[in-house]
């Protein structure tokens, strides 16, 4: 759906607690049907090297998320083993929270804004949590960037317009129920956000994963 939806990204969940989460038998077969549609994007939490070994094998995945606690020492040691670039997810609630970027802003490839989880949450995001986007506002950074975080066909167009995010991603917004993506909302949420870029004249992209 993703694919047909025209994405230019598609994420894979490798988390066991997440009602996304893909074994690696599954993640190969459904990254056969990519065949170079778009780009594979494997999302982990602080995986260590031998699930990784075995993510990038099953999925060959053209981009590496770590969405944990990953710090830019081990963002840097994933870049060097796997020679694949790489997206580092940072919690935002506050302006306070800005103060972690620094740290990776050169270090990962790209860095992906998301909630904080709500409290008590088993997963560190796909929570469908938003955050104030008012707080990226005027953002001026070395690396890409993308903005998730309770983001739906309903507001990406408004996210878009008060960030300028050069990237926007999805799960829980696109779902009829935890980890039942819906084809309808997928195809709304790409062509609202691919409508909003084109009228903000912003460069780039929506990535339901
Ligand atoms: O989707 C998950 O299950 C997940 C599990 C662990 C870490 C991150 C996860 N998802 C990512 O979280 C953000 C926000 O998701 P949502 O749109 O608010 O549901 C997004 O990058 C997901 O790919």
């Amino acid at each position: 759906a993703a694919l047909n939806a025209g994405a230019d990204m598609v994420g894979f969940v490798f988390f066991s607690p997440s009602p996304r989460h893909l074994s690696l038998e599954t993640a190969r077969t459904l990254s056969a049907q990519v065949g170079g549609r778009a780009l594979k994007v494997a999302l982990s939490v602080d995986a260590d090297d031998a699930l990784l070994d075995g993510i990038v094998a099953a999925l060959a995945p053209d981009w590496l998320q770590l969405h944990g606690r990953e710090t830019p020492e081990r963002v840097s040691a994933i870049k060097a083993r796997f020679g694949l670039p790489v997206m580092k997810a940072l919690h935002i609630s506050t302006r306070d929270d800005l103060a972690a970027i620094p740290a990776y802003d050169g270090v990962a490839d790209r860095l992906m804004f998301d909630a904080k989880p709500p409290k008590g949450a088993l997963l560190p995001g796909g929570n469908g949590a938003a955050f104030d986007w008012t707080i990226l506002e005027n953002l001026s950074l070395q690396a890409p960037w993308m903005l998730s975080g309770g983001l739906g066909p309903d507001n990406v167009g408004e996210a878009l317009r008060i960030t300028r995010a050069p990237g926007v991603d999805v799960s829980s917004g696109v779902e009829r129920a935890p980890g039942v993506k819906d084809e309808g909302l997928i195809a709304d949420f790409v062509a609202r956000a691919r409508a909003a870029v084109a009228l903000l004249s912003l460069g780039s992209a929506a990535n339901p994963a």
